[in-house]
């Protein structure tokens, strides 16, 4: 699809680019990609907010429309250079069935691979997820692993199971032909857990702080570490994978990258108090308050309570033992290979991304 007379004007394709990940994909790429020439950027919801990037001096097309509906997706992705397939229903929590999850995220991700291949773009970015590896339920720590450290990978979790599948639909779709008879370059970014401006879970645990009088209560042991990585730098990983890939299509095509920066090693809430800690919340407890036994009861009669009312209402607490499984597993990477295949350096140190994040909270409503 793209010639070298087309290269400096390049159409970029960003699905889910009206969410949290794909908002700071869709402004950084407006701020730093000098080749593109329009963005387009399609999401179930397009968000107000997409109003004022109308204005700049790429041509920004927002496209209403349902990754599961084959014919949207191809309208959306013809004409093309470049896809960044972010779109997906992140559902740890019950909220939406197994069915859902699958048909967004595997059936989705299939149409976006059979859009390109049928309307000839050649360059596919995949936001994969660090839950295609683990944590799996047997609880075995992944501690500071890389893109090749074994692991037991075990799905039986909707979500995980289907970005383990859709991430193998997007390496395995790797070098078909695609119309015109170039061939598909395709690559997965594996996140781990993303905190920044706009993290939902982050602004639920805050609220949920604020109500219980300023106060969080240390479940989980300060031992247990989970991979977290900055927004601002997945969304910089992004920017330049798809970028590179068109130079180094055999290096780079087919391949896994985690996401990381210099994001300390914590405990999911220890990690969450270095943002939450300024904004007037304590974590009461140096050590777990509960009993282990005791959550994992308190998470399962969640999940029953759960089926026994969703005839009647949608109850979808934080702990699950799903939740309780993943925040009480060590999950932790330490990897280069993103800056030996294309040269990833975090655009925001650590230092940035707490100040950016803590500013956030702070603005957020009804702050302390
Ligand atoms: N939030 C996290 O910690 C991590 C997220 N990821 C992955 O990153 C991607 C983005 O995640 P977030 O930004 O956190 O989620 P999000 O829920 O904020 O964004 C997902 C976006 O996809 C859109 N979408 C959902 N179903 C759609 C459909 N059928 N058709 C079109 N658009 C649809 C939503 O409207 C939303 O704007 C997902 O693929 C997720 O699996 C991976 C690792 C960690
Ligand atoms: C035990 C609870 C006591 O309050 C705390 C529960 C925390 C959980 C809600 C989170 C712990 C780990 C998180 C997940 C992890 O960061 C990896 C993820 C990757 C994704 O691709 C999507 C999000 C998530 C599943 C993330 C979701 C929230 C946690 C389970």
């Amino acid at each position: 699809m793209a010639s070298s007379t087309q290269a400096q004007k390049l159409v970029y394709l960003v699905t889910g680019g009206c969410g949290f990940l794909g908002e700071h994909v869709v402004r950084m790429l407006l701020q730093r990609e000098p080749q593109l020439q329009e963005l387009r950027i399609f999401d179930l919801h397009l968000g107000p907010w997409l109003e004022e990037l109308k204005t700049g001096p790429v041509q920004v097309t927002a496209i209403q429309g349902d990754v599961t509906q084959a014919h949207e997706v191809t309208a959306a992705v013809a004409g093309a250079h470049v896809v960044i397939h972010i779109a997906g229903l992140v559902d740890v929590f019950g909220r939406a069935s197994p069915k859902t999850i699958h048909e967004v995220n595997v059936q989705g991700t299939q149409n976006v691979i059979e859009a390109c291949v049928q309307t000839g773009t050649q360059f596919l970015v995949y936001t994969s997820s660090m839950e295609v590896v683990g944590p799996n339920i047997k609880g075995h720590p992944f501690y500071r692993g890389n893109e090749d450290t074994p692991y037991e990978a075990v799905h039986k979790h909707p979500y995980p199971r289907s970005k383990a599948l859709a991430e193998r639909l997007v390496l395995e779709a790797n070098g078909r032909k695609v119309h015109g008879g170039l061939p598909l370059v395709t690559c997965a970014l594996r996140p781990t857990g993303i905190y920044g401006e706009g993290h939902q879970i982050m602004k639920d645990i805050y609220y949920q702080g604020l109500r219980l009088g300023g106060r969080l209560f240390r479940v989980i042991p300060t031992s247990v570490e989970h991979g977290r990585v900055y927004v601002g730098n997945v969304a910089w990983m992004h920017v330049l994978v798809a970028r590179e890939l068109k130079q180094r299509a055999a290096l780079m095509g087919g391949q896994v990258y985690f996401c990381y920066d210099k994001s300390p090693y914590k405990s999911y809430m220890d990690f969450n108090m270095e943002f939450l800690g300024p904004c007037g919340l304590r974590l009461v407890g140096t050590r777990p308050l509960l009993p282990y036994w005791l959550l994992v009861l308190l998470a399962t009669l969640n999940a029953l309570l759960q089926w026994l009312l969703r005839p009647l209402l949608l109850y979808a607490p934080l702990l699950n033992p799903y939740t309780l499984a993943m925040a009480n597993t060590t999950f932790t990477v330490s990897t280069n290979k993103a800056q030996r295949h294309f040269g990833y350096e975090p655009l925001f140190s650590w230092e940035d991304s707490r100040t950016r994040t803590i500013h956030w909270v702070q603005a957020l409503e009804g702050s302390a």
